[in-house]
C-alpha cells in the first residue's frame, strides 16, 4: 500500500501498448536514461512460473496467465521510480488499468497499422496469441485492442523512432512535463 501520494517526479512510468510496440526495448531504455530500475512484466510472469509465455499459456492457459499478471501488476505499481513494461494484453484487465492511471503515468506506445505489419515476422514466435492468426485476423486484433490503450495519460507515436531516440524523446519530454508541473 502506498502510504502518501507520490509527487510527479516519483511516480513509476508505466508502457501500454500492443504486442511488438517496443513496451520492453524502449522501456529498458527509458529506465537507463532516468536512472530507475526497469521491471517487465512478461518477463516477470516468465520467473514466476518458470517458463516462457507460450508454455504458460499450454500448460495453465491464458486464465492463469492473466491472473499472475494482475498480481504482478498490483505488486509493482505500488513501487515509485520504476519504469514498468506491461504485456500488450494487460489493460483489458480493468484493475490493472485502474491501479496503473492511480499509481502510474501511464504511457501509450502507439504505432500504427502499417508499421506494425513489417515486424510481425519477428512476433509470431513467442506470442501465442499471434500464433496461427491469418494477418487479417492480427488486423481485427489489433484495431479490437486500440480501446483499452485510449487509457492513458500520454501518448507517444512510435512508428518514425529507432528505439534509442524513442527513449531519449520520452525521458526530454517527460522531464520537461516534471520541470512545468512540479518545479524543483
Ligand atoms: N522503435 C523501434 N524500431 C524498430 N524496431 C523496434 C522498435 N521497438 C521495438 N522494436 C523491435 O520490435 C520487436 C518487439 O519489441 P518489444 O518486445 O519491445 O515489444 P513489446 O511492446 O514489449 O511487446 P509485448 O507486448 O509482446 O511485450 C523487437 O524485436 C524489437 O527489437
Ligand atoms: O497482447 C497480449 O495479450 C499479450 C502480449 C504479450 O506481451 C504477452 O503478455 C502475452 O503474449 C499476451
Ligand atoms: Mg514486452
Amino acid at each position: 500500500m502506498l502510504r502518501f501520494p507520490l509527487s510527479i517526479r516519483e511516480k513509476s512510468i508505466v508502457c501500454i501498448g500492443f504486442m511488438g510496440a517496443g513496451k520492453t526495448t524502449v522501456g529498458k531504455l527509458l529506465a537507463r536514461r532516468l536512472c530507475r530500475d526497469f521491471v517487465d512484466i512478461d518477463e516477470e510472469i516468465e520467473k514466476a512460473f518458470g517458463l516462457p509465455i507460450p508454455q504458460i499459456f499450454s500448460i495453465y492457459g491464458e486464465k492463469a496467465f492473466r491472473e499472475k499478471e494482475r498480481e504482478l501488476i498490483r505488486a509493482f505499481t505500488q513501487q515509485p521510480l520504476l519504469v514498468i513494461s506491461l504485456g500488450g494484453g494487460a489493460f483489458l484487465q480493468e484493475e490493472n488499468r485502474k491501479i496503473c492511471l492511480s499509481n502510474g503515468i501511464v504511457l501509450h506506445f502507439d504505432i500504427s497499422w502499417d508499421s506494425w505489419k513489417q515486424r510481425v515476422h519477428i512476433l509470431t514466435e513467442n506470442r501465442p496469441l499471434l500464433k496461427d492468426k491469418t494477418l487479417e485476423e492480427m488486423e481485427q486484433l489489433f484495431r479490437e485492442r486500440q480501446i483499452i490503450y485510449s487509457a492513458n495519460h500520454s501518448q507517444f507515436q512510435v512508428d518514425d523512432y529507432e528505439a534509442p531516440e524513442a527513449a531519449e524523446y520520452l525521458a526530454d519530454s517527460l522531464k520537461l512535463s516534471w520541470d512545468i508541473h512540479a518545479p524543483q
